[in-house]
């Protein structure tokens, strides 16, 4: 299975990374990094409307080479000059061609909160986010025991890191709420079997009270796909694909919104 996959390379590299550079070290590269305050994230998601989350994404494993040229740095101010809410960056090297350093320079550069797509099964992860200069974490639910999810959670938050807590089923969706996600990502694509679907982000989003932030991932292409996630009380959505595919970023973000 995929997932098993994804974890299994990440905790490989979480080793070689480590002995690059240590624990400690990487926990005080965190500690000599500027602290911001989660609840920015949480309110901005929070406030009336549908707010973007763009993705910089080269690869991935459903899709292979999504994009054959990749200026990160470049599609990143593109996406944070023309009205999204946040910045996705996958750092995920051996299935998604991504780099902690791209994450680095797009966070130094844009003026929009950045978060950290990649499969965390181990805090260094946290603290690297931190020091690469990351505002939000994603923690998906499905790779991780609840203890974990406990703990890196409240590290996130110790940390000054918003958590996107994702689900993809009504189980995983409730360990979520459990653990006190205040924002919560549904993903439309099954990462056991690839399935698309728009319906499960819209189905879950019903067992989720109001307050608690909601974002749909995966799948959205066009303007309509956008309007029936409003039209279902979506508070944020994801968009890797269709944007990368984009030749012009400005105007696909634009026709998205619909503004
Ligand atoms: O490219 P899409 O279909 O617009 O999807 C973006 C994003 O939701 C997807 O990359 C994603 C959602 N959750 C993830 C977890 C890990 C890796 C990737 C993802």
């Amino acid at each position: 299975m995929i997932l098993d996959d994804l974890v299994a390379a990440t905790k490989r590299r979480m080793k070689r990374e480590q002995s690059t550079i240590s624990l400690a070290e990487m926990q005080a590269k965190a500690a000599a990094t500027p602290t911001k305050d989660p609840q920015l994230v949480y309110d901005r998601f929070n406030a009336p409307g549908i707010h973007l989350i763009g993705e910089v994404k080269k690869a991935s494993p459903s899709k292979g080479l999504i994009a054959e040229k990749f200026p990160y740095l470049e599609i990143a101010k593109d996406y944070d000059q023309h009205g999204v809410s946040a910045i996705s960056v996958l750092t995920e090297p051996d299935y998604f061609k991504g780099d902690i350093h791209y994450l680095q320079d797009i966070a130094a550069a844009v003026s929009v909160p950045v978060l950290r797509k990649d499969f965390v099964v181990d805090p260094y992860m946290l603290y690297q986010a931190k020091a690469a200069g990351a505002s939000i974490v994603l923690l998906i639910v499905a790779i991780l025991s609840d203890q974990q999810l406990e703990d890196y959670f409240k590290l996130a938050h110790e940390l000054g890191l918003a958590a996107l807590v994702e689900a993809h089923d009504e189980q995983e969706l409730q360990r979520a709420l459990d653990v006190g996600a205040k924002l919560i990502g549904v993903n439309n694509r099954d990462l056991r079997t690839f399935d698309v679907s728009l319906n499960n982000s819209i189905k879950l989003r019903k067992l989720v009270p109001n307050n608690i932030a909601f974002v749909a991932e995966s799948g959205i292409h066009t303007r309509d796909d956008v309007k029936v996630m409003e039209a279902n009380h979506m508070n944020g959505i994801l968009i890797g694909e269709a944007l990368m595919t984009a030749p012009d970023k400005a105007k696909k973000i634009t026709q998205l919104l619909g503004v």
